[in-house]
């Protein structure tokens, strides 16, 4: 396959999105139809549909395993019916979160075990791994506080709402995944303002594309 897989990933209220728009404007002009922009949980109907069911705030009975089963289900038909079809098609896939994100929230958020997440994963992905992951990197405090500022109340998710013991082992997580893949994880010090952490990711994102 000769497209790029590129992930955004980051605990909650990073900047990704907003970062990952933004960028995807300005590549647009170079890469035009070469490129496509997908999320996770979501960016197909029945992903959206799953990503529906887990992000709800009225499901305050879901188990964690239920919760990890049900993003790696997103990821599967995500894979099929967006990733695969456009990297064998030679494309950028720009990616709001991946299997990091599972790490992350319930190998260590929920405390599932990192190791059995990465695992239950691989029967997901068939082990695809991004080409590159740009992970933007702000303390648990500063997420929070943009969301709690910026985004309405009804817009919070059930994982938004979840205590700072939470936020702060995906935090970890994300530390210890980012030092154990340094040739696929860039760090991006996403506390600086929006202009200057989009110019960070164009300028690493034009070195990956040789742009
Ligand atoms: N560098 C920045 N400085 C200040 N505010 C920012 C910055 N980047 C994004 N924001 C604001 O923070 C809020 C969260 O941003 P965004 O939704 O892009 O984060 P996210 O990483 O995608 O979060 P989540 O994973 O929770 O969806 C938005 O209101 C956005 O405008
Ligand atoms: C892919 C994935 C996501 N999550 C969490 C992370 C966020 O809290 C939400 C997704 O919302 P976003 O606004 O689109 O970032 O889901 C997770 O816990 N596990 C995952 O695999």
């Amino acid at each position: 396959m000769a497209g790029k897989f590129i992930t955004f990933e980051g605990p909650d209220g990073a900047g990704k999105t907003t970062v990952l728009k933004l960028v995807a404007e300005q590549l647009n002009e170079i890469l035009g139809d070469q490129m496509i922009l997908t999320r996770e949980p979501g960016g197909n109907p029945i992903s959206e549909q799953i990503r529906n069911i887990i992000l709800d705030r009225k499901n305050t009975e879901m188990d964690v395993r239920t919760e990890a089963l049900l993003y790696a289900a997103a990821r599967r038909q995500h894979l099929v019916e967006t990733i695969l079809p456009a990297l064998q098609s030679d494309k950028i896939v720009l990616c709001d979160r991946y299997v990091d994100s599972s790490i992350a929230y319930q190998g260590a958020g929920r405390e599932i075990g990192e190791q059995e997440v990465a695992d239950m994963n691989l029967f997901a992905t068939g082990g695809l791994t991004p080409d590159l992951t740009l992970y933007f990197e702000v303390p648990v405090t500063v997420g929070l506080a943009r969301i709690k500022q910026h985004r309405a109340a009804d817009d919070v998710d059930r994982l938004d709402l979840e205590k700072q013991a939470f936020h702060d082992r995906v935090h970890s997580a994300y530390e210890k995944l980012a030092q154990e893949n340094p040739e696929r994880i860039r760090t991006i010090d996403a506390t600086q303002p929006v202009e200057k952490v989009v110019n960070e990711t164009l300028m690493i994102l034009k070195q990956a594309l040789n742009k």
